[in-house]
């Protein structure tokens, strides 16, 4: 998919999905897939909403897909229209569309999530009838599957802030996200304090002022090291999950005047794609399935007590405003339900 290549999806007991990325695609490669029969369009519900291209459906599941019909009109740069929000408020868009249901519903579904672990916009055209490399929906829920990942190595990783600390590096034989946690000092038979903390380049590395992560992951180590010990959990989980490109794209849309729950919804992809479960995992795997947890959002909580984790109290973890970030935190508070 990131190299432009149709591929075809597979669930049991529906007819084979053959999709191209949109993201990826270009006029040729568009007029020769599907050059017969003409292509659909398959978009998540939230970006089908933001076109209006849902005839109001009541309450719908915001990852599910939605199909558009092929209409003669339909060339590179509608598809591109339909999929990148970047351009929704220079060019409206002109219609007529036409929604169907998905003639493979399981596999259109899975066809969003792999193209949000691709790292892709979840936007395709589907429809070719050649069928190409095969990919099952199992294939894909592999790279999601916590049960399957493992310690990989250990070693002693001094930090400026901790000298007495080891990193723990977990993977699984599908994803290409290499988790780890760093453990700092040594348990005293409490349960440890802990922070689950997901990556952000802009913030961790390069300081960004838009979030509060870089502050956050410094006063997370602090804390841990006062606490006595504890662990952290870096959670290759850029962007609440979308990853770097989209989170990106998401800011650019915040550069429009999006909020980042509107910005995220405008790209297709749910408020929050993270999956703690791969955090219970790890933190299971290290032996310790009691924590306190540092955290302010209440998703975090629950997704560690559904995989298994008692957390045995929330500890609030919440850092200074500056300007650039007010509204982001504000957001948080007030439409993903932070305590802050
Ligand atoms: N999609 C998207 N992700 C963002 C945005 N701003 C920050 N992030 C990501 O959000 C994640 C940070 O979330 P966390 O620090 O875990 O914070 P939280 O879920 O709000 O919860 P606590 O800090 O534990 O209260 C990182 O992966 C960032 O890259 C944004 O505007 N859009
Ligand atoms: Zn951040």
């Amino acid at each position: 998919m990131r190299r432009g290549w149709p591929i075809t999806i597979q669930a049991e007991g529906e007819p084979p999905l053959t999709l191209l990325a949109i993201e990826t695609a270009d006029a040729e490669r568009l007029a020769r897939f599907a050059a017969e029969r003409g292509y659909d369009v398959l978009l998540s519900n939230g970006r089908a909403e933001t076109l209006k291209l849902t005839n109001q459906r009541a309450a719908a599941d915001p990852d599910a897909p939605v199909q558009i019909e092929h209409a003669p009109w339909f060339d590179m740069a509608l598809a591109t229209a339909l999929a990148d929000p970047q351009l929704d408020l220079a060019t409206p868009m002109k219609g007529p569309f036409r929604t169907i249901a998905p003639g493979s519903p399981r596999a259109a579904t899975a066809a969003l999530r792999l193209a949000r672990i691709a790292g892709l916009l979840p936007a395709y055209v589907v429809g070719g009838s050649e069928v190409q490399d095969v990919v099952r929906v199992e294939d894909i829920d592999a790279h999601e599957d916590a049960t399957r990942l493992m310690i990989a190595v250990r070693a002693r990783l001094p930090v400026a802030q901790a000298e007495d600390a080891e990193i723990v590096a977990f993977r699984s034989p599908e994803s290409a996200d290499e988790h780890v946690a760093l453990v700092i000092g040594s348990s005293d038979g409490t349960p440890p304090l802990v922070r689950l903390h997901s990556e952000c380049l802009t913030g961790d590395v390069l300081g960004s002022l838009k979030c509060d992560c870089g502050p956050q992951l410094d006063a997370a180590i602090r804390a841990i090291r006062q606490a006595g010990w504890g662990v952290l959990l870096y959670l290759r989980q850029e962007g609440r999950g979308i990853g770097l490109i989209n989170k990106l794209r998401a800011y650019a849309l915040q550069d429009q005047g999006f909020d980042t729950v509107d910005a995220n919804t405008r790209l297709g992809f749910a408020i929050d794609a993270r999956d703690f479960g791969v955090a219970a995992r790890m933190l299971a795997l290290l032996g310790q399935e009691r924590v306190r947890l540092l955290t302010n959002n209440p998703a975090k909580v629950a997704g560690l007590e559904a995989a298994g984790i008692t957390v045995v109290e929330r500890v609030p973890h919440a850092l200074p405003a500056n300007p650039h970030n007010e509204r982001y935190l504000a957001t948080k508070r007030d439409r993903t339900g932070h305590q802050l």
